[in-house]
């Protein structure tokens, strides 16, 4: 009974909670196409790299635009060919603040600081990374794309999306797949990054039914609670249907979200056939046609980016002792994909980092990251967040990994009880970390401000 009362909080959160906006509304993709030369910074001569084929990268309403003008600013912060001898990667601590150093109104919620052309900028910045690096805390709370949206750049150009800790990533059902449902059954063809094709090989452990049939009884009677089914003949109306799409995405459940609806589906037909139920009757088929036109019952948005051919398939970095098994249903899934998990030895060297806010959870040692993820490939990495991450990767002991920060400041501030970057400061010092030749460049209404450390 409390795993069910669990289930229906858990339904509540999701589905009556939103996204936290700070006035940067307008910062979301399909206004940012317009943030163009004329947004009143200096011109850019660096053009976002182009070596994949246009066509590699569909260019849609999410494309952004940075001028070719304002690269130059940001040159001497960028990763350089003569990193390539150290034995961590480049890397350039990057993220959106508020003026009183909050990433985001309250944990586990995304607040949209950056305008539109600063946003262009931290796009920028990922086409100029090999990586980008959150943490777990992150990926649950935003959902993040973690692809690089300028127009022009190719697959090959995208980022690597590395999550520290474990993210339970939201994903198909490969069970659906192999059953040849006609449902999604191009998943896994051609649309992983490696243009890897299904083996068949894809008999996952089975879900837990109980589980699944709680999870669907928590959602529905969510739902009925506030008439959004089951209502009237005729389905859901416009308020309604505003109120779910307005929902944030349906995300991180221990159940797959595919396997969810798709048992709703099959209690809903089961009453349609016993003619309990009308075929037009009640609104779970509209609702689910909604949930299912947004993507929601699908996959996490970086996984959903690999099946369209917009970026690569995240590696996911947990303690040496915790790599799922091979038969774990998410590892299989994220190794299809062509992403993976990597283990990082789990003993912790920096023993001042305990001292920063936040950075319990933040056993692994960043020089063991870091010079991991050297030895995997990658030269350069751009780490955005959040909190717990920043904080840590700040922490005494850790500066020389760091080469390049360039922050954005929104002109607002958030108040008590944000997320808040402040990183410990070594006994008896004036400051945690101070800029080396620091620049200060406006984009739009931001202040951006790149240094060295
Ligand atoms: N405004 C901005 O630019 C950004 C804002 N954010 C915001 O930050 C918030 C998330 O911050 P947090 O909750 O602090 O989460 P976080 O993203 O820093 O992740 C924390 C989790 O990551 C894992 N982790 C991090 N460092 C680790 C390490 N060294 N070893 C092992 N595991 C490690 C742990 O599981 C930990 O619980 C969200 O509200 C998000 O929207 C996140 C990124 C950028
Ligand atoms: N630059 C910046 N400004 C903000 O206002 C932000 N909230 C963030 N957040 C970071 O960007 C990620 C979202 O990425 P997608 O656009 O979905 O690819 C989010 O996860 C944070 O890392 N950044």
């Amino acid at each position: 009974m409390a795993r069910f009362r669990d289930s229906i909080s858990h339904w509540k959160d999701v589905l009556g909670s939103s996204k936290t906006h700070t006035g940067n509304e307008k910062s979301d993709e399909k206004s940012t196409t317009t943030a163009k030369a004329d947004s009143g910074h200096s011109s850019l001569s660096n053009p976002p790299p182009t070596s994949a084929p246009l066509s590699t990268m569909p260019s849609g309403p999410d494309t952004l635009q940075f001028p070719a003008a304002s690269s130059e600013q940001l040159a001497p912060y960028l990763p350089t060919k003569s990193s390539s001898s150290k034995t961590t990667p480049f890397t350039t601590l990057t993220f959106a603040t508020s003026l009183d150093a909050s990433l985001a109104l309250q944990p586990g919620t995304q607040t949209h600081l950056s305008g539109p052309e600063s946003k262009a900028m931290t796009h920028y910045l990922r086409s100029q990374h090999a990586a980008i690096l959150i943490g777990a805390g992150t990926a649950r709370a935003d959902d993040p794309g973690l692809n690089c949206r300028l127009e022009g750049v190719g697959l090959d150009s995208q980022p690597r999306p590395i999550v520290v800790g474990n993210w339970e990533f939201a994903f198909d059902d490969l069970d659906d797949e192999d059953e040849g449902n006609g449902e999604d059954d191009s998943i896994l063809d051609g649309h992983t990054e490696d243009g890897l094709t299904e083996d068949g090989d894809a008999d996952g452990e089975s879900v837990d039914s109980a589980a699944l049939d709680e999870h669907v009884e928590a959602f529905t009677s969510v739902l009925k609670e506030r008439g959004w089914v089951g209502a009237k003949p005729g389905g859901v109306g416009e308020g309604i249907k505003s109120q779910v799409e307005a929902a944030p995405p349906l995300r991180n459940d221990s159940v797959s979200h595919a396997q969810l609806l798709k048992k709703e589906k099959e209690k809903q037909k089961e009453k349609i056939d016993s003619g309990d139920l009308e075929e037009d009757e009640g609104s779970f088929p509209e609702l689910t046609q909604i949930i299912s036109s947004k993507g929601w019952d699908r996959v996490s948005r970086c996984l959903r980016a690999v099946k369209e051919g917009k970026g690569k398939a995240p590696w996911i970095l947990v303690p040496a002792s915790q790599i799922p098994p091979a038969t774990d249903r998410r590892r299989k899934y994220l190794e299809k994909m062509g992403g993976r998990y990597i283990g990082i030895s789990d003993s912790n060297s920096n023993t001042d980092s305990s001292a920063a806010p936040g950075s319990g959870a933040a056993s692994l040692d960043w020089t063991q990251i870091l010079t991991t993820l050297k030895s995997e490939g990658i030269d350069s990495v751009m780490v955005e967040g959040g909190g717990t991450v920043i904080n840590s990767l700040m922490a005494p002991g850790y500066e020389d990994l760091i080469d390049s920060v360039v922050v954005t400041i929104a002109p607002v501030w958030l108040g008590q009880g944000g997320v808040v970057v402040s990183p410990a400061r070594k006994a008896g010092s004036k400051a945690a970390l101070r800029l080396k030749s620091p620049k200060w460049c406006l984009f739009g209404e931001d202040a951006v401000v790149c240094g060295r450390v």
